[in-house]
């Protein structure tokens, strides 16, 4: 590999270190000349965090660095961790002996050691920006923050600000997508979520996969999303990330993490409805979404105001939930534990994913007995299927703390009819530490599937919803009680109430690396 192993003192601004690149160039190590000098301070970079090395000093924060008559001084650009899973653009410029080709030397060494260790970094995106979305900043995230990073750290980017709803969609399904090796949102959960659905619809449509087949195997596509967080509740990328920071996303997407992700299929008589990655819910949620999409002229305020309706209105909902529970025996969703980067349960689940057949690899591996159905029968507030924890800012635990993001699982969570206060004493529980499940009301289970139907009404054909229904919560209390509630998934609303959930392991990959338990700091 030429030359790569470097050993020489190096001056920084922490002082006089011995700068070394040990064999195999897995990390940088300074380690100060003049131990106990106050103000030395030893360092270790991982190579595989850089994210560029220039000849030069650096002039600015956005990395630029200025190589003119400075060829004895060359700047190393990392990822430095902040507080509360917050990543920033750290940089270090070390100082050559004057007249000596070193700074040349080691630019070419690190460079030849992040393109070894580098293999997953993307090299062309393509980045689709919705300039309507959240608060109608993604532009300027973009441009401001963004931009500069993907150009320091070599990545073309095609970037298209779309003009319409839909029009990332078209691009991803007709055009010539050959040259990229990953695509990027930067908006809210519906840019990331049209991006996900035209991305599988078009593998399954190259592989000739039909996706109204209900038993059909889903083709994961091969390439990744990055998800830069510009809407107005950045679910997904709060859940896969830890935090909602522009500059944290792009920084992942730089150093090509890969974060499998479960998606769940929801089918009405087996034709697809929409996709999945973190919630889809009848009652309360379904209610919320569906009021909010009525005032989406307040902004992000529409969700608390629709919640607060929505929990005035105590409104529970008839119908029967079957299930097939999933065969892990070893977790489960009150289990205490967190899904984590390196997730054991989420890779150990890769292994029988990827063998293919699923369901004849664990039962013969474990002996356990298949995933049987279930039945529960009433009224609900609230019927929640998630796949993934559903954090947000506003629940950092999220809907289901337990739940992993790759394990080819999702969490039922059944809230049946019960007091105003009861349900209260529930949601406030989303937002501190206590166990929301552990109330008298409340069941859980980890599935595979699920199966909702309701008790027929008439209006109600074969539950499909009618349009007042699909309008919102105001059918319920401005016109008489609904029997009905709508489905929402992941933000938009579904049009029937008889659906039918299968869960497919690790059918995405995002540009991410779940949320780090234990932040090493530089
Ligand atoms: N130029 C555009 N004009 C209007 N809508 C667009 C445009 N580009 C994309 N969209 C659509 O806007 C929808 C909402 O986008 P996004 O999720 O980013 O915004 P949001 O207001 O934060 O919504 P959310 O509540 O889902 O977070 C997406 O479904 C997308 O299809």
């Amino acid at each position: 590999m030429g030359e790569t192993f470097l050993r020489c003192p190096l001056r920084t601004p922490r002082g006089r270190c011995l700068v070394s690149l040990p064999p195999g160039g897995e990390f940088l190590v300074g380690t100060p000349e003049l131990v106990g000098r106050p103000g030395d301070q030893g360092f270790c970079i991982l190579v595989q965090e850089m994210v560029a090395v220039r000849l030069g000093v650096a002039s600015g924060t956005e990395g630029d660095s200025s190589p003119a008559g400075d060829e004895n001084h060359f700047t190393v650009f990392f990822i430095q961790r902040e507080k509360e899973e917050r990543w920033s653009l750290g940089s270090l410029e070390f100082t050559a002996p004057a007249s000596s080709d070193l700074a040349i030397r080691w630019v070419t060494a690190l460079e030849i050691w992040i393109y070894h260790h580098g293999v997953t970094r993307p090299k062309s995106l393509l980045v689709f920006i919705n300039p309507a979305g959240g608060r109608k900043k993604a532009v300027e995230t973009y441009q401001g923050q963004v931009a500069s990073l993907f150009a320091l750290a070599g990545i073309h980017a095609h970037v298209i600000e779309t003009s319409r709803a839909n029009e990332a969609r078209d691009y991803i399904l007709h055009q010539d997508l050959c040259g990229f090796d990953g695509l990027v949102s930067v908006g809210g959960d519906g840019t990331f979520n049209e991006v996900m659905h035209a991305l599988i619809e078009r593998t399954q449509r190259k592989a000739g996969i039909s996706e109204e087949d209900t038993d059909t195997e889903l083709l994961p596509p091969h390439l990744r999303i990055g998800i830069i967080p510009a809407g107005s509740t950045d679910c997904v990328c709060f859940a896969t990330v830890g935090t909602n920071d522009p500059v944290t996303s792009a920084l992942h997407i730089i150093i090509g993490d890969s974060q499998p992700l479960d998606v769940c299929s929801i089918r009405h008589h087996g034709k697809l409805l929409r996709y999945s990655v973190s919630l889809v819910g009848y009652g309360f949620y379904g209610d919320v979404v569906s009021a909010s999409e009525k005032h989406r002229w307040m902004g992000p305020v529409r969700y608390t105001y629709a919640g607060v309706k929505a929990v005035l209105s105590n409104r529970s909902y008839e119908g029967t939930v079957e299930f097939q529970v999933a065969r892990l025996e070893e977790t489960s969703p009150r289990d205490q534990t967190r899904c984590r980067s390196g997730c054991l349960v989420c890779s150990e689940s890769s292994k029988y994913l990827l063998a293919g057949n699923e369901e004849k690899q664990l039962s013969e591996s474990e002996g356990c007995t298949d995933g049987e159905w279930q039945r529960v029968q009433g009224r609900f507030l609230a019927i929640n299927v998630t796949s993934m924890s559903s954090a947000c800012p506003k629940s950092p635990e999220g809907l289901s703390p337990c739940a992993h993001l790759a394990d080819g699982t999702a969490d039922l969570i059944l809230v049946h009819e019960c007091s105003m206060l009861s349900f209260l004493r529930h949601l406030t529980r989303h937002t501190n530490r206590s166990d929301q499940f552990d109330l008298p009301f409340v069941s859980v289970y980890r599935v595979k599937a699920v199966r909702f139907t309701t008790s027929k009404v008439e209006d109600c054909e074969d539950g499909e919803l009618p349009a007042q229904a699909r309008k919102g919560l105001c059918w319920g209390t401005c016109q008489g009680e609904s029997p009905l509630s709508c489905w929402t998934c992941d933000g938009e609303t579904l049009s029937h109430a008889d659906v039918s959930i299968r869960v497919h392991g690790q059918l995405i990959h995002l540009f991410a690396r779940g949320i780090e338990q234990a932040p090493r700091m530089l």
